[in-house]
C-alpha cells in the first residue's frame, strides 16, 4: 500500500503518544525469562513487538490480553524446545532472543526479510556466543543462524559495541540465568549508549542485579539469578513521536503530544532540545509536549547517536531550516532496516532536498522555501523513512507518493491516523 502525502500548510490538535516499542519488548522479554505471572500495561501494538508476543509464546509463555494489558505467565530460565522463530523484520527482538536462544537444544531463526533484516550484519553477536560455548550456523553472519545453546555456564565475555547496542544488551538479558558469574566487557565504541541505559532499568524492575561501570563498558553479572515476576507500565514512545512533533515543526501548528515524560531513559526526548535549538516554539510540561510551529526554522548541529531513531526526523525539518545542518556520529544509522545514510538521502533528493553524506555523517543545507516534490519515495522497508518523507512531504509544493508506506507499522501503525487526526492530507493508495 502507498499513501499519497498531499502538501498540508497548518496541523491542530492532540493525540496520545503510542506506547513505546523498546520498552514493550523488553518487559515481554523480563516477563517471559520469569516463572511466576507479570501484568504489562499499555504495551505497544505493532510488528515489532507482536513478533516479540509470538516468539515468547513459542518459547513456552502464556499469554492473555485485553484492550489495556497482556498477562505473561514466564517460562523462566527453561524455555521450550523450539525448532524455528520468525522475529519479523524486528532487529532488538532478533538479538535479544539469540542470546535466550542459548538456553535452547537447537533454534534457527528464519530470514523473513532477505531485503531489510536480512542484510543486518549480527557478528558481533555471535562472536560472543560462542564465547560461552554456544554452536551458531550463519551466514556471514546474517540470517538464517541456528543457535544449539544447551547451557552454557558463564565467565568472561567479550562484545564489541562498534555496530550496535543491541548485542550487549542481549548478553545483559541472558548473563543472570548462567550458572556461574560472567564479567561482560566491551570492545571498541558503544553505539546507542543511551539504549543500553533502557535495558539496565528493565532489569532491575525485573529484580535483577548487575553491576555496571559509570561509563557502561564493563559489567559484573552473578549467575544464577531468577527474573521476578512484576507489574510493569509502558511510557510512550520517543522515536515515532518524533516523527509527529517534526510534521508539526515544520508547519503552522498548534500540536499536542500527551504521554511523553520529562525524565524518561529514551536518548530520542532529545528531539525536544533539538526542535528548541531550531528555534520551534515548544512546551514540555510534564507529560505533554505542545508545539506551536510557525514553520520557521533554524539549523542546527547535533550527535545523532544520543537519540539514534529520532534522526531522520530531525533531518527532515531541517531541511526546511534557515542554514546548514550537520548530523554527526552517525554511522550506525547504516545498519538498520536500510541503509538510513545513503538510501534516505538518495530519497530527499528525488523530493529536491538538498544534503551530503559523509560516513559517518548527514549534512543538510536547509531549504526554506520549500521543495519541489511531486515524485515517488522508494520506502526501503523502513518505516523511519516513511514518517520522515512524510514529514517532508507535508511542505513539498506537488505530493509524494511514498511506495510501500506499510512498513510504518513496524513500530507506528496508526502513524497515518494520528497525523489525519491532525488535519494532514495523507491518505492510503492500492
Ligand atoms: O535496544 C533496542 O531496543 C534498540 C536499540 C537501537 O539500535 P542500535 O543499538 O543498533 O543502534 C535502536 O536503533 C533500535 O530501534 C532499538
Ligand atoms: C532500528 C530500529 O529497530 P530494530 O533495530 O529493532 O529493527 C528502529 O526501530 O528504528
Amino acid at each position: 500500500m502507498d499513501v499519497l502525502v498531499t502538501p498540508t500548510p497548518e496541523l491542530k490538535g492532540s493525540i496520545q503518544a503510542l506506547s513505546s516499542k523498546n520498552y514493550t519488548t523488553r518487559y515481554l522479554l523480563v516477563a517471559a525469562l520469569a516463572e511466576g505471572t507479570s501484568t504489562i500495561h499499555h504495551p505497544a501494538h505493532s510488528e515489532d513487538s507482536d513478533a516479540m508476543r509470538r516468539c515468547i509464546r513459542d518459547l513456552g509463555a502464556e499469554l492473555e490480553e485485553d484492550d489495556e494489558k497482556i498477562v505473561i505467565r514466564g517460562f523462566g530460565s527453561a524455555p521450550r524446545d523450539v525448532r524455528e522463530l520468525n522475529v519479523g523484520n524486528a532487529g532488538a527482538v532478533l538479538r535479544f532472543l539469540m542470546a535466550v536462544a542459548a538456553l535452547c537444544p537447537d533454534v534457527t531463526f528464519v530470514n523473513a526479510y532477505p531485503d531489510s533484516l536480512g542484510k543486518r550484519p549480527h557478528d558481533d553477536l555471535i562472536v560472543s556466543l560462542r564465547q560461552l560455548g554456544v554452536e551458531v550456523d550463519d551466514h556471514g553472519g546474517k540470517l538464517p543462524i541456528t543457535i544449539r545453546g544447551g547451557a552454557p555456564k558463564g565467565g568472561k565475555i567479550t562484545v564489541s559495541g562498534n555496530v550496535s547496542s543491541q548485542f550487549l544488551s542481549a548478553l545483559l538479558f541472558l548473563a543472570p540465568l548462567l550458572r556461574e558469574d560472567s564479567e561482560i566487557e566491551v570492545l571498541d565504541d558503544l553505539k546507542s549508549k543511551v539504549v543500553v541505559g533502557q535495558t539496565l532499568e528493565v532489569l532491575e524492575q525485573a529484580g535483577i542485579v548487575i553491576e555496571a561501570s559509570d561509563d557502561l563498558m564493563r559489567y559484573r553479572v552473578p549467575g544464577g539469578q531468577r527474573y521476578q515476576a512484576r507489574d510493569y507500565r509502558v511510557q510512550g514512545d520517543y522515536p515515532g513521536s518524533a516523527a509527529v512533533l517534526a510534521a508539526a515543526a515544520v508547519t503552522r501548528s498548534e500540536v499536542t503530544i500527551h504521554g511523553l515524560p520529562e525524565q524518561s531513559r529514551q536518548g530520542e526526548r532529545a528531539v525536544v532540545d533539538v526542535l528548541r535549538m531550531m528555534e520551534t516554539p515548544l512546551v514540555h510540561e510534564g507529560d505533554d509536549i505542545t508545539v506551536r510551529g510557525n514553520g520557521k526554522l533554524k539549523a542546527v548541529e547535533f550527535d545523532g547517536d544520543a537519540a539514534t531513531d529520532a534522526v531522520l526526523a530531525m533531518v527532515a525539518a531541517a531541511v526546511y531550516a534557515e542554514g546548514t545542518s550537520r548530523f554527526y556520529n552517525v554511522e550506525n544509522l547504516r545498519y538498520k532496516e536500510c541503509d538510513r545514510i545513503t538510501d534516505y538521502l538518495t530519497e530527499l533528493r528525488k523530493a529536491g532536498a538538498d544534503v551530503e553524506e559523509k560516513r559517518d555523517e548527514i549534512i543538510v543545507h536547509g531549504k526554506p522555501e520549500g521543495l519541489e516534490g511531486g515524485v515517488e519515495i522508494n520506502a526501503h522497508y523502513d518505516h523511519r523513512v516513511i514518517m520522515a518523507l512524510t514529514v517532508v512531504g507535508l511542505r513539498c509544493r506537488r505530493p509524494l507518493r511514498i511506495r510501500d508506506a506499510h512498513h510504518v507499522a513496524k513500530s507506528y501503525p496508526i502513524f497515518f491516523d494520528h497525523l489525519q487526526a491532525l488535519g494532514a492530507n495523507v491518505e492510503w493508495q492500492e
